[in-house]
């Protein structure tokens, strides 16, 4: 089933370097695209090609200059409970523990602390930060933070969860670890997930399907369903099957002057 639909979808900016703001850049052009319900997407493609900008339209933290984004049949004009955003950053409050950061959205509407408490729990039990509840950002490692943004995405229940580049500051062996357990809480929690990656390696490690974007103007140049078995073997004749045919569809971007 259907729960996401990008529909023609375009975005023009203005041209940064253009103060008098007469010339506009185009972002992306023409996306259409569907995400089904517990569907594992990966947005894949080169630096520029509109991958942010395609997702925060998805957050309603933009809008399509034309066409129109829709979740859940609703369409999107601002930002919503049903989606939860992991960005780059962690963007934790340093003064807060672990549990006090998870538990931020409700204590913000005005939930008593020890229900907050309660229900953050489950949260980082899930992403196995069991233990750690009173520590605070600065106590604990890079992964572990990402983990704390997780949690707290999670905890609002969202039906998306949406996720840009998060693991793009991690090491290569904390990012394989994070994959996994990535894999196991989209399972745990039947979300769906729309994830941003520039990782060849790292989309087909996780996606149930892959939507390879081309250089500015973003487009989409195909979406793949990964037919692979988990979890997944990055050293399998079938994984390097997938990666060699999408490395031919980036290869002649590289060409491309930006
Ligand atoms: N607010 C803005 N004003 C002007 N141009 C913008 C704005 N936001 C994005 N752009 C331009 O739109 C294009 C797409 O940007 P976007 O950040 O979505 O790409 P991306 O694929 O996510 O890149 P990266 O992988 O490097 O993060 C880029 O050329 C960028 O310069």
């Amino acid at each position: 089933m259907t729960l996401i639909t990008i529909d023609h979808v375009s975005r023009l900016f203005n041209d940064p370097r253009d103060r008098k703001g007469n010339t506009t850049v185009k972002a992306l052009d023409d996306i259409s695209l569907s995400v089904g319900r517990n569907e594992f997407l990966c947005l894949l493609g080169p630096s520029g090609c509109g991958k942010s900008t395609l997702l925060n339209m998805i957050a309603g933290f933009d809008k399509p200059s034309s066409g129109t984004v829709s979740v859940g049949g609703q369409v999107v004009t601002a930002p919503g409970s049903d989606r939860g955003f992991v960005f780059q950053q962690p963007t934790l409050m340093p003064w807060l523990t672990v549990w006090e950061n998870v538990a931020f959205h409700l204590t913000m509407r005005g939930m008593d602390k020890r229900e907050s408490r309660e229900k953050a729990q489950r949260f980082i039990d899930m992403v196995r930060l069991t233990g750690f509840e009173n520590h605070f950002p600065s106590e604990l490692s890079g992964g572990m933070n990402q983990r704390v943004g997780i949690a707290r995405a999670l905890l609002m229940n969202p039906e998306v969860i949406l996720m840009d580049e998060p693991f793009g500051a991690l090491d290569e062996q904390t990012k394989m670890e994070m994959h996994a357990e990535l894999v196991r809480i989209w399972r745990e929690s039947q979300s769906t997930i729309v994830f941003v990656t520039h990782g060849i390696d790292e989309s087909l490690a996780l996606g149930t399907h892959v939507a390879v974007m081309s250089a500015r103007p973003g487009r989409i140049r195909e979406l793949l369903a990964i037919d692979l078995p988990r979890p997944r073997d990055a050293t399998s004749p079938q994984f390097n099957d997938y990666k060699r045919h999408i490395l031919q569809m980036l290869r002649p971007e590289a060409a491309v002057p930006v």
